[in-house]
């Protein structure tokens, strides 16, 4: 099935609730649990170091480097139970050649208690206007939108096993994103955010950082 595009003034979102097949989706998701080798990334916050509300793991090519929240993170190398996923969104997004996507940073929210804050993906080494395919396997979770300075212009969207989320276009520019804790009991949900890294390392211009 095709993306659906999501209205929303000065943003590019695309949605599939269903991209990936169910029996898939569980296939992946244990392998991930099993496979990554999942740890507690601390960041940097008005210049103190805190570990962050979830589990994460940078994976990519060897020469995708990446520093987001004062860190830099050298990747770990991909999951082979990633590979094919990563064929197909480059398919679904017809993307290839120098366009691929060369990593990914994987969040584990262990439960409602993890969460990620408000921030833009939009570190230098994305270039300016980044394409972002973000897979969501395991429990349902809700994702929040916000323009940076017009209040009204908010979206919120639950995020299903399978599902994908697409940002590109001036979206990063323009609008926040966050992941909000939640008081009702939900289990284990793991996010897939795929990247392209263009320009090796480079210093930490963000403006967002994930809390
Ligand atoms: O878990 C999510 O759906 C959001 C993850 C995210 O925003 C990120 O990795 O930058
Ligand atoms: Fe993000």
């Amino acid at each position: 099935m095709a993306l659906t595009q999501i209205p929303l003034p000065g943003a590019r979102i695309g949605f599939d609730p269903h991209w990936l097949p169910p029996d898939q989706a569980d296939a992946l998701l244990e392998a991930l649990l099993r496979d990554v080798p999942w740890e507690v990334h601390r960041i940097r916050l008005f210049g103190r170091e805190h570990a962050s509300p979830r589990l994460s793991c940078w994976i990519g090519d060897a020469d995708a480097r990446y520093r987001y929240s004062g860190t830099l993170f050298e990747p770990r190398p991909w999951p082979r139970a990633l590979e094919p996923v990563r064929e197909r969104l480059a398919e679904t997004l017809q993307v290839g050649g120098d366009n691929v996507f060369n990593s990914v940073l994987a969040n584990r929210y262990r439960d409602g208690r993890d969460a990620m804050g408000w921030h833009s993906d939009d570190e230098a080494e994305l270039g300016s206007e980044p394409l972002i395919g973000s897979l969501s396997l395991g429990a349902t979770r809700r994702f929040l939108l916000r323009h940076r300075s017009e209040p009204s212009r908010r979206l919120a969207l639950e995020l299903p096993h399978g599902s994908l989320l697409v940002m590109s276009g001036p979206t990063q520019l323009h609008y926040r994103h966050a992941l909000p804790r939640t008081r009702r009991p939900v289990g284990e949900r793991v996010n897939l955010t795929f990247r392209r890294i263009v320009a090796g390392e480079c210093g930490d211009t963000g403006r967002g950082s994930r809390r």
